[in-house]
């Protein structure tokens, strides 16, 4: 038994240590419990509880359900402080999971909605990356600004036009631009424009794709851009309704899909884990990243994800450091940087396989 006990703890240990690089993380999805607390604390008058800004171990609910979910957290950080606490803990949060470089999205909401222009909130985000690296947090963070699909052509492209100013003016902290939001709400073609303009400027595209069943004109027309990276692609293949002519232009265009296996679960848009995507990518060999999504929101972290991707797939640990160590290649962020990574995960590889 106490062997056993010893494996246990040292297969923790194994996730945890392992270096692992997070590229589809949202902002206010990723809110820690501890932070909702201190939240909860400065607004009493909300009338806000915990429960209702995270989904617990085992519980399920409708993808419409985790949106509301979104609309409490966004009342509980709605000033500048909010927004620069929230995205220092969350770094060093992610930094403390052993996360070695992390792409951060969030939404730019409107000034009626937090008395922050758009610009401000970008600029309060980037605050936050850069404390966290004068207090020598080991984490290379980047941002992504992120596109609410709901909110139409005009805010896209308003949005669009802060990612650009941004990316010239962030020191590369800005590296492209997400599109998410309530996938039920609103058309890609919409958008397009947008984006098109986003990735002639030079900032990379990462798509929420195929979320949910029967968006297949959407998903061929956003696939025409390429984006950079695809968000989930859960509907994408034919055996859950998608097609095999989507499937080809992925893998044609080799375009990295970011998979997060508990938020599908709890958001209901697969079974369980063994029915996750994951296994349908990854044994194609197509470049696949274990993604949280919203680790606050879902409760889990990064470790976790790769935990439950290994026990339930039977990955080995060489398996699963080559999952880890192949996400460095679809990162945003320059050719130097992954150099850098390489060099990082080649020192800490003895570590891990004593
Ligand atoms: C569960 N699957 C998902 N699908 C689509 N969009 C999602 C999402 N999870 C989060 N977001 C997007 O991220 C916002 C919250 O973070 P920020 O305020 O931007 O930092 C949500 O309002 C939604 O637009
Ligand atoms: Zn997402």
């Amino acid at each position: 038994l106490a062997d056993c006990l010893y494996f246990v703890m040292d297969n923790d240990v194994f996730y945890r240590e392992l270096p692992k690089v997070e590229l589809h993380a949202h902002l206010n999805g990723s809110v820690s419990a501890q932070t909702i607390e201190k939240l909860i604390s400065r607004k009493p008058h909300l009338n806000i509880e915990h429960s209702m800004t995270a989904i617990g171990k085992g519980q399920r609910r409708t993808l419409d359900e985790c949106f509301e979910v979104f609309r409490v957290i966004h009342k509980l950080v709605d000033t500048e402080e909010d927004i620069l606490m929230v995205a220092t803990d969350v770094i060093k949060e992610f930094a403390a999971d052993g996360v070695k470089y992390l792409e951060l999205r969030s939404t730019p909401r409107e000034e009626r909605d937090t008395g922050l222009t758009k610009k401000t909130y970008i600029e309060t985000v980037i605050k936050a990356i850069q404390k966290c690296k004068e207090e020598g947090a080991d984490i290379d963070v980047r941002f992504l600004v992120a596109i609410d699909r709901r909110n139409g052509t005009e805010v896209a492209l308003e949005t669009v036009n802060l990612a650009e100013e941004f990316m010239l003016s962030s020191d590369g902290l800005v590296v492209g631009v997400d599109l998410s939001g309530d996938p039920t709400v609103g058309h890609g073609k919409d958008l397009l424009p947008a984006l098109q303009k986003a990735k002639n400027s030079g900032l990379k595209l990462s798509l929420h794709l195929s979320e949910i069943p029967s968006q297949l004109d959407e998903s061929d027309l956003l696939l025409s851009l390429p984006p950079d990276r695809i968000g989930h692609g859960t509907f994408l293949h034919p055996e859950v309704g998608g097609s095999q002519s989507l499937v080809n232009k992925v893998v044609q265009k080799k375009i990295p899909i970011e998979l997060c296996l508990t938020s599908n679960v709890k958001g209901n848009t697969v079974p369980c884990y063994s029915k996750h995507h994951f296994k349908y990518w990854y044994e194609l060999g197509h470049p696949t990243v274990i993604c949280t999504d919203d680790k606050g929101v879902f409760c889990t972290d990064l470790s976790q994800e790769y935990q439950l991707a290994a026990s339930t797939f039977g990955l080995s640990h060489e398996a699963v450091w080559k999952l880890s160590q192949q996400a460095i290649d679809c990162i945003f962020g320059p050719e130097i940087v992954k150099q850098q990574l390489q060099e990082k995960w080649n020192d800490l590889h003895p570590q891990l396989f004593k």
